[in-house]
């Protein structure tokens, strides 16, 4: 039988184009995608709705793209029908690394400026990212439909830091579908097609997987060379499993079946296994009849910047927690956990995450989509700490912080770039210097917005910092930031004792300078939180047998049959029992009662609300018309 030419596995190589959008947060991808799956068609007009790419409610109700998202298209252009595979890519710091996977699978990538804005922190390290992978480029500017918009201006940016001119650089509108259709005509024009070999063994890169709980994992692939078809054994070559696929297919716009999958297109296998130990992004899948001999590069494992606890409310969780864990794992390759026990909190896992945005979406998603009660204990970084007597520890976990007399403390540093509009590069450069940063060069990319380079210790950048960048900027600044190494620095612990008891959950290493204040901050937290009982309760915090903030909780007899007089038994034993139950709920550190919620309003460092973060921009950049 006659297949037609683009029909998934029959698809001639040189009718593929493989592209991501990539741009900074809130620039308009998911919105640009949207689109050009309008356009191409494949998308019932009734089926349509705003980010059709983001496909997780977390994503739906936050307005943020999450998870990169490929999709296959149909595209006609002078009369020869092309397929595409798009992908739209996040855009936030925390989740770069999907960025980074994404650019892998594609020869393109448009790259996406807001008109209003201008280039961004996360345009310029995405646009790195794509030049290191040899992508080509196509500059866009969109929004245009935006009285506020300032093309000419913006797209003299683009083009000197991409080095085109600036008729070079698209002007579209994903709101209005303006240009759209301009936009991917120019994609069949410049971006190659890919260029594996169609007749060698098959090798196809895992770019990423989800775990579904009816089919098993669902495994996402750019096929480089060969083919693969249906009912043929693979085999993962990193692994060295070998599996029947029950399943292969497109994304266009769902999962869509198909024979064969060859090369240079992007799809899914589903192999019907439920072992996630079985599957790994960066694997490269051969077949197990002609298999390939070297597999593909693959991907670098990323570094987590943050660790925090993670433990069930209910410790009775705990094996399904670490289930939990290793599901969402598969869709998030950039969590690290290993189990932890904490006196105060029981059972639990230490994870390690790309910064408090991916902690608190694993947290979420841990509880939406696996029901996980959670409590979290304040994230921290990771130090490297020498004793006196030469021992070396690795410390991610506060409560692990050694004993004894220190010799140095290492902490991790990053260089952190940030654009902003001139006229606030004073108050940037006094944030910066609050936050331990040490200033290296500055640029002017237009007359208006300058880029400032700083070192900064990763602790410091991590927690508020960007909240505070955003109100002192007007939302106006923006920053991005990688690992650099590490320097020593004059650290402590701090640790929180509640009736003369160290309380492991609570501890925290800190600047010298900000000890103090984390003494404070906590105690006076805590005596507002425990409720009084029937004993006078100190609540201290110390840097070793030093104590440096004290408060205290008076001593309270709660008699619940006080107004219960005479009368009826039963009632009293109602009373009672009540009082048991409400006992239960609290965890008895030595012997005081703490309730769960005094945990987690005590370890909440209302941190991390990108959420919020957001709609306060967004308020500002209405109010600033
Ligand atoms: N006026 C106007 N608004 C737009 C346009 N494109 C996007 N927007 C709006 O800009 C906001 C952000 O758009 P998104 O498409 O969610 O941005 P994104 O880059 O995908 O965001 P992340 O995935 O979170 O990085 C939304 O409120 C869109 O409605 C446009 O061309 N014109």
């Amino acid at each position: 039988m006659q297949e037609a030419k683009n029909q998934p596995g029959f698809t001639d190589q040189s009718l593929i184009r493989n592209f991501c959008i990539i741009a900074h947060i809130d620039h308009g991808k998911s919105t640009v995608a949207d689109r050009i799956l309008q356009l191409s068609g494949i998308v019932p007009k009734r089926e349509m709705h705003d980010r059709f790419l983001d496909r997780m409610d977390i994503e739906q109700e936050r307005g943020i793209t999450i998870k990169s998202q490929a999709v296959r298209l149909p595209w006609v252009k002078d009369g020869v029908e092309y397929t595409l595979g798009m992908i739209d890519t996040p855009g936030h710091v925390d989740f770069t690394y999907e960025v980074s996977r994404a650019l892998e699978a594609c020869e393109g990538a448009v790259l996406l400026v807001d008109a209003t804005q201008g280039i961004e922190a996360q345009t310029l390290s995405n646009l790195y990212m794509a030049l290191e992978d040899d992508l080509t480029i196509i500059p866009v500017l969109n929004k245009i439909d935006l009285p506020s918009a300032e093309p000419d201006k913006h797209a003299e940016e683009i083009a000197n830091l991409i080095g085109c001119s600036t008729d070079e650089v698209l002007r579209v509108s994903g709101k209005t579908g303006e240009g759209i259709r301009e936009l991917v005509d120019r994609i069949v024009d410049q971006v190659p097609a890919p260029k594996g070999d169609p007749k060698a063994p098959a090798r196809a890169l895992i770019f990423d997987s989800v775990y579904d709980s009816y089919r098993g994992i669902v495994t996402y692939i750019r096929m480089v060379d060969g083919e693969l078809k249906e009912r043929q054994k693979i085999r993962m070559m990193g692994r060295g499993t070998v599996h029947d696929p029950i399943e292969l297919g497109v994304i266009s716009p769902d999962m869509t079946p198909t024979k064969a999958l060859g090369a240079g297109e992007v799809g899914y296998i589903i192999t019907g296994v439920k072992d996630v130990s079985q599957s790994k992004v960066g694997d490269t899948v051969t077949t197990e009849a002609n298999p390939a001999n070297e597999p593909l590069p693959g991907y670098q494992d990323p570094q987590p910047m943050v660790y925090s606890g993670l433990f069930p409310i209910d410790n009775a969780q705990f094996p399904e927690l670490r289930d939990a864990l290793d599901k969402l794992k598969l869709n998030d390759a950039a969590l690290v956990y290993e189990p932890e026990t904490s006196v105060a909190l029981g059972f639990g896992f230490r994870c390690g995450f790309l910064g408090l945005l991916h902690m608190e979406i694993v947290t979420e998603r841990l509880s939406r989509e696996f029901g996980m009660d959670l409590i979290a204990t304040a994230p921290n970084v990771t130090y490297q700490v020498t004793m006196e007597d030469g021992s070396e520890h690795t410390v991610t976990n506060p409560s692990e912080f050694p004993d004894g007399k220190v010799r140095r403390i290492l902490e991790p540093v990053v260089s952190a770039d940030i654009i902003t509009p001139k006229e606030f590069i004073g108050p940037v450069m006094e944030l910066c210097q609050d936050h331990r940063g040490r200033m290296g060069t500055m640029e002017y990319l237009s007359p208006e917005r300058v880029e400032m380079h700083y070192k900064m210790p990763l602790a410091e950048i991590v927690f508020d910092f960007f909240d505070q960048l955003k109100s002192r900027t007007k939302g106006y600044a923006s920053l991005d930031y990688q690992s650099d190494g590490t320097q020593s620095a004059d650290l402590v612990k701090v640790d929180i004792l509640i009736q003369g008891e160290k309380i492991d959950a609570f501890s925290a290493i800190v600047h010298k300078d900000k000890a103090y204040a984390y003494g404070v901050m906590m105690t006076k937290k805590l005596r507002k939180l425990i409720p009084r009982q029937q004993f006078e309760i100190p609540i201290q915090a110390a840097i070793g047998s030093r104590i440096i903030a004290r408060e205290t909780i008076s001593a309270l007899r709660k008699d619940v049959l006080a107004k219960c007089y005479g009368g009826d038994i039963t009632r009293k034993r109602k009373l009672l029992e009540k009082q048991k139950a409400g006992k239960k709920r609290m965890k008895m550190l030595g012997h005081v009662e703490v309730p769960q919620e005094a945990f987690i309003a005590a370890l909440s460092t209302g941190q991390a609300q990108d959420r919020d973060t957001k709609d306060k921009i967004r308020a500002a950049a209405k109010k600033e018309g």
